[in-house]
């Protein structure tokens, strides 16, 4: 009888031939270094229908949805998304073909619900009329607020509805949510799954959901329960429940759980069969590993092969100028939201470059030196020669010659400068003994070997600058390109370990944006604010604090835009390699004085060249700066292409 009941249960939701499976996924494996997350996991999720995938915490469901969008690549096994594997060339997957909504909401704080709306809308290639019959559509569909309301100011639950929205947006085949419903109120939970229920009425949307709340996922066509990554079952949920004889969904899980343990039968490791026949149970005849209750293809079933000719796979690699201008346009408007933020950018290094230029290389001041003068007549040479020293740099203390030397080891006093009482005196005659014995010495004993005792140093006039060159003119423009590089790493780093943390990178990489793609728009956008940061760290330091340039400017600028574009280089390899905000700061703090000291850059005249000696391009020494700068460009760019690839 409950064998009976339940073929009949089986028979009429179980969904169509696999042909029309949206995602067949087959002996999946994949781990986090050695932490094996999926293991040879079998699921089918049939074309047209709700496929909820339950599971505890940490069962690997997020990773699973990873993998199937193509933001993760397997280990091991196969997975084809409508028709394709993830990522193939020339498949829209990810792409427009699928809404994805991650476990965190990925939404940027500062755009409004219409900002977000037309950002996901250009990526997807829709029309602006497009966007904004969807975005009217979505925003009363949805109940969201106002479509200018800062995404910010929302409520949780409206968050929510807005990431679903974008999911949503162009109308996908397949709708990819991951957790959607946590933390979300009872009416708003029943509303979304109102809503999956009926889009996927037409049979031409798919969708896989996960969630905690076991129970909810009774509104699904098909369910999955998943644990330590292996599927335990897979069927219609009233399927699920009389198999185990239970009342509710959770029920029913947990008596998968205590079976598999008491059992100890490792799960899902061989294709799935067809969907149970009566003579199978979970108890009995079931193969080992295999998922009861399968609605995936019979075992042993070949799997299609894939090829994509080179124009499609050149078309896949290349940049998409779409992608681009959309990724761009969102980063001008995200920093014109936060004008704060913008001015801190743009201020901070002409704050550093102004402070080096007063602080670094100048005269000392106020420091406190004891003087001892033993002469009282005020006519004498001691006080024509202290009214000499530069009483900007020295404090002179007048005192007796007991408290100047207690001063000095104190430590109140740099130094003493002392005068005996016959100073003036001895100072006179010596002057006259020398005027008197110098040609006589140096004529008569020496000859016309004369020149020996003469100065073994000329000073000439020097050939770049001025005689008096300060050391901050020496230091400044070492400096500027310092400042430049290391801003540069910092904010690209920063920016792009944010935006990975709040899910929006994968967000945006699901809605078919590549990572060559991310790093041009962040290099076109950056460059727009390294040129602005570089016109007010030269007016400053040219017209300011009257650095002398009397090289091209030109060549100077384009030398300081490259070293800025090696520092959002270098900015992308710290972000695609390393994962939170501390660690990025940490390498970008960390690289610091290494670069500075080994670069040249701190002291090294080379540094100077374009600007100040007048050199030209013709010279060694100038393009091979240049030609160093675009080497290490294109080096960090790639090792950065590089690291990401290898980490999805
Ligand atoms: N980037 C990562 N690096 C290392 N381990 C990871 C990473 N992401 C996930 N894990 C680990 O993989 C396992 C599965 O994580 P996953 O997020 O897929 O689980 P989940 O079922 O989605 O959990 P939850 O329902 O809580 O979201 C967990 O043990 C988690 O710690």
């Amino acid at each position: 009888m409950k064998e009976g009941n339940m073929k009949a249960d089986l028979e009429a939701p179980l969904p169509p031939a696999q042909s029309d499976s949206a995602i067949r996924c087959r002996d999946v494996c994949r781990s986090y270094g050695k932490l094996k997350v999926l293991s040879n996991l079998n699921l089918t999720v049939p074309q047209g229908h709700i496929y909820g995938l339950l599971g505890p915490s940490g069962c690997g469901k997020t990773t699973l949805l990873k993998c199937i969008v193509g933001t993760l690549k397997i280990s091991r096994g196969h997975i084809t998304v409508l028709g394709k594997p993830p990522a193939f060339p020339g498949h829209e997957v990810p792409g427009k073909m699928v809404g994805y909504m991650p476990q965190d909401l990925a939404l940027y704080n500062e755009f409004n619900i219409s900002d977000t709306l037309t950002f996901f809308g250009r990526i997807h290639g829709l029309t602006q009329k497009e966007t904004q019959a969807r975005m009217n559509f979505l925003i009363d569909f949805l109940h969201l607020p106002q479509k200018h309301s800062l995404i910010r100011n929302l409520s949780g639950g409206q968050r929510r509805r807005v990431s679903l929205g974008a999911a949503l947006l162009q109308n996908p085949e397949l709708l990819i949510l991951d957790e959607p419903t946590v933390g979300v109120d009872p009416v708003l939970r029943a509303k979304i799954w109102q809503h999956l229920v009926e889009i996927v009425k037409t049979g031409k949307v798919s969708v896989i959901i996960t969630t905690h709340y076991i129970e909810e996922a009774r509104q699904a066509n098909v369910v999955g329960l998943m644990r330590n990554g292996h599927l335990l079952a897979e069927g219609p949920p009233d399927a699920v429940m009389k198999q185990h004889s239970a009342t509710t969904l959770e029920h029913a899980f947990l008596q998968l759980c205590e079976t598999t343990d008491q059992n100890s039968i490792k799960p899902t490791s061989s294709p799935q069969s067809g969907p149970l026949d009566s003579s199978q149970s979970f108890e009995g005849g079931r193969e080992e590993n295999q998922p009861i209750l399968g609605v995936g293809p019979p075992a042993g079933e070949e799997l299609p092969r894939f090829s994509a000719n080179w124009k499609v796979q050149a078309r896949h690699i290349l940049p998409r100028g779409r992608n681009v201008a959309a990724l761009f346009i969102k980063t001008m408007l995200r920093m014109r939201r936060m004008p704060g933020s913008l001015c801190f950018q743009f201020l901070l290094p002409v704050i550093q470059t102004s402070l080096i230029c007063l602080c670094v290389g100048g005269d000392p001041r106020g420091i406190q030196v004891a003087v001892v003068n033993n002469e009282t007549s005020p006519s004498a040479y001691s006080h024509s020669l202290l009214s000499f020293l530069d009483n900007s740099s020295i404090y002179q203390v007048p005192l007796s010659h007991k408290d100047a030397f207690e001063g000095v080891y104190n430590g109140d006093y740099w130094g003493v400068i002392g005068f005996g009482e016959n100073f003036t005196s001895y100072l006179t005659k010596r002057q006259l003994m020398v005027d008197h014995l110098k040609p006589a010495f140096v004529d008569n004993k020496m000859g016309s070997m004369s020149y020996l005792v003469a100065l073994p140093i000329k000073f000439e006039d020097p050939i770049y600058g001025s005689q008096n060159t300060d050391f901050t003119t020496f230091v400044t423009p070492g400096a500027v390109l310092s400042i430049t590089f290391y801003l540069a790493v910092g904010l690209t780093a920063l920016s792009f370990v944010l935006e990975r943390k709040e899910g929006l990178l994968d967000r945006c990489w699901v809605a078919g944006v590549s990572s060559v793609e991310t790093m041009l728009a962040h290099l076109f956008s950056q460059l727009i604010v390294i040129s602005v940061q570089i016109s007010l760290m030269l007016l400053f330091i040219l017209l300011v604090f009257k650095t002398p340039n009397e090289g091209s400017l030109l060549l100077a600028i384009i030398l300081i835009v490259l070293q800025g574009m090696a520092g959002i280089s270098f900015g992308l390899v710290i972000s695609a390699a390393i994962d939170d905000e501390q660690s990025a700061n940490q390498a970008a703090l960390g690289i610091f004085y290494p670069n500075l000291i080994l670069s040249g850059k701190a002291g090294n005249p080379l540094t100077r060249l374009p600007v100040s000696p007048g050199w030209g391009l013709s010279r060694m020494m100038v393009w091979r700066g240049f030609a160093v700068t675009l080497g290490w460009n294109t080096f960090f760019l790639i090792l950065a292409t590089v690291i990401l690839k290898l980490r999805t």
